[in-house]
Formats: C-alpha cells, structure tokens, sequence
C-alpha cells in the first residue's frame, strides 16, 4: 500500500463572507478589463490601479507562439524527475524551489523557478542545464517572453503616467535601466491528491499565501486552472477566473508609494482549488537598487501629505526579504505612523517620530 503523506504546508478555513459581496450578485464587482487595442484606455487604467490594484489585459499583443513555448519548456521542467530539478535549487536567490517561499519559513503547495531575466544572465543558470537536449533553447525562450511582456508592461506604465501627468518614462525607464531588478518567476502548482478530502472539511490548502508584491509592477500569465485570489476593499477575498488570452496585471508596493497611495498594491494569493495542476508565470518589474523610491512631488496636490518616507529599493528590498510574506511591508517605511497602545481603560495614541 502506498501511504500519500500529508502536505506539510498551511491550511485554512475560509472566513465567512461578509454582506454586500458574494452572497449578493448585485453588489459583486468585476475585474475591470483593459483593452489594448482600443484608444482612451488612460483613464480606465488609472481607475482599475485606484479602485481594484489589479486588471486584466486583452488585446496585448504579446505572441501566443513565444507564450505556448515557454508554458511547454516550462511542464517538462516541472514534470522531470525531483532529483533532477533538485539540481537547479534552492533558489538563492535564482533557482529551483519546492514549498519552501523565501528564507524566513513561508510554505506553499508550489513547485517554483525564479529567473533573472536579464538576457545574459541565463547562461550561469543552472536551470539551463537540466533542460538537457537543448539548453540554448530554453534561454532564447524565456528571453522571447521576457522582451515581449516587458515591452508590454512598459507601454502600460506610460500611458498610466500620461494620464497621471507625469512624464511619459517616469515609471518605464526603470524597468528599461540596465540595472533594473526585475525577477521572472514560474510557479507550478501540482494537484493536491489530498484536495478532496480537505475540502470536504471545509478546508483550503494554500498554494502561496496572501501576499502584496514589493516591485513597481507584477503581469502574470496562467493555464486555465483557476486558484489565483485578490482581496477586496470590503475585505472578501475573490477568486480570478483563469483566461490563458490575458494577461493579469497587479500594482507593486513601490508604485503605491510612488503615487503616494493613489494606487494600491493588491493583496492576493494562490489556493490549491483542483486537481489539475496551476502553471503561472509573472513577472516583476522591479526599479535599479539604487533607485530612489518616494511619493512624486508632480503628482501631490498643494498641502498633500507624503504619506511615505523616502528610501532606495535596496533598502525596500532588504527589508522585505526579511519578512514573512503575509507581512505589511509598508508600514515601516510609513510617515506619522500612528501607534496606538492600549492600556486597560485608557487608550493613548502617540505619534512615531520620522
Ligand atoms: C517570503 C518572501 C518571499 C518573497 C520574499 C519574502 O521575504 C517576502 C516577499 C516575497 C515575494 C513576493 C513576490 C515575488 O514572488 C517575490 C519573488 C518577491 O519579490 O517578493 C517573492 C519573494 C521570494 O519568493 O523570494
Ligand atoms: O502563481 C500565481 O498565480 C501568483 C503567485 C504570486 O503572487 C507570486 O509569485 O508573487
Ligand atoms: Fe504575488
């Protein structure tokens, strides 16, 4: 008898939904869709960073072909044998990962490659050579994908600082930078044998948990099995139905502080919702380490606060790789901060020096 052993990974009940939401059809809210193709998108765009953090994008001109290739060199990674993606692994911070999720004891359902996709890079990759046959291919196959997502995104943040009235590069040329530190990063989920089960305890199992992305920018491409989640301003978490035609788009924490909080950077997470296995692949468009990160003085209003203190992304970045993913990264670099410390019966709010 083969015994399956029990994913040593998170689960969770799911909190009751709270009125106003999925109980009610009316009062549901729909992921806004951006479409490419179409003209006077600016304004929809900035409404869907304002309002939701996260759309989705149709018309985006990124090839189906590059797309399909990587998702199938991608499969027979994942679908090799253990001790041969072992060698690719643990990430550090490139590589091979299996439920482990960054260095300080996150766990996930999740198989992962993370890449640096700068081009040259790939060749140190030793990803590269498990994917044995012909590893050149693999390294021109995520280059394709990575050119034609990142000039993509890039189109996005320009015409969302056009609409902003900043200058058109302002966001774009960070990721355009040499030393941009952008990551690429594929996540597999594979079927839980034990999905059932749980779920008939009411149980869910966390593929990656809930999670805001520190970089400027995230786009995520999947297969068709759904599991991606975003949470609401009403504090319901809903899921993201699956479309292998778009792409998926999220604000980072670092373009929420730049917009001084104008846009939000979306909570979401992965649960593991099928027996089919999630392919998804994202990626980060993160700004040079040296890059100063802090609300742009063009966009604040006369008398607008800065609600953020000024930092470098090596700064930001540090410290987030420090903390646990469900963390609230921000707040450290939050200005006037209120902390409120209660006393039993008495409440004091002090304010936190800058
Ligand atoms: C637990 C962690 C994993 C993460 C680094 C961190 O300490 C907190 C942020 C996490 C995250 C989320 C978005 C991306 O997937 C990621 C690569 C990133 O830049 O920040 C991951 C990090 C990771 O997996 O190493
Ligand atoms: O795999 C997914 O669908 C989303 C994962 C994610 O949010 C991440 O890797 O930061
Ligand atoms: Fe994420």
């Amino acid at each position: 008898m083969v015994a399956i052993s029990e994913p040593q990974v998170e689960l969770f009940f799911p909190k009751p939904c709270k009125q106003n939401s999925k109980n009610n059809p009316l009062f549901m809210p729909t992921i806004p869709i951006i479409d490419l193709s179409k003209p006077d998108l600016k304004h929809l765009l900035v409404k869907a960073c304002q309002e939701f953090g996260f759309f989705k994008v149709i018309n985006h001109g990124v090839p189906i072909k590059c797309i399909n290739k990587l998702e199938s060199e991608a499969i027979k990674f994942f679908n090799s044998p253990l001790s041969a993606k072992q060698k690719a692994g643990p990430p550090d911070p490139f590589g091979y990962g299996n439920k482990s999720i960054g260095q300080n004891g996150d766990m996930g359902w999740v198989e992962y490659l993370l890449l640096n996709p700068k081009l040259e890079s790939h060749y140190k990759n030793p990803t590269i050579s498990i994917l044995e046959d012909k590893p050149e291919k693999f390294k021109y196959t995520v280059d394709d994908y990575v050119t034609s997502v990142k000039k993509m995104t890039c189109a996005i943040l320009e015409l969302l600082a056009d609409e902003l009235n900043l200058p058109q590069n302002v966001f774009s040329n960070m990721l355009r930078d040499e030393q941009s530190d952008s990551v690429f990063r594929v996540n597999y989920y594979p079927p839980c044998p034990l999905f059932q089960e749980h779920e008939m305890k009411g149980k869910k199992l966390i593929g990656f948990g809930e999670h805001t992305d520190p970089q400027i920018i995230s786009v995520l491409r999947s297969n068709n099995t759904s599991g991606l989640e975003i949470l609401l301003k009403d504090g319901n978490w809903m899921s993201v139905p699956p479309d292998t035609n778009s792409f998926f788009v999220n604000v980072g924490d670092s373009l929420q502080v730049m917009t001084n909080g104008r846009f939000k950077s979306v909570k979401h997470r992965v649960v593991a919702n099928s027996l089919k296995s999630r392919l998804s692949m994202i990626y980060f468009g993160g700004p040079p380490l040296c890059q100063k990160i802090a609300p742009l003085h063009l966009l604040m209003k006369r008398d607008e606060a800065s609600l953020y203190k000024e930092f470098t992304w090596y700064e930001y970045k540090k410290s987030a790789f420090n903390s646990r993913l469900s963390d609230n990264r921000l707040c450290r670099f939050e200005k006037n901060r209120n902390v409120l410390i209660k006393v039993p019966s008495l409440k004091v709010e002090l304010e936190t020096s800058n």
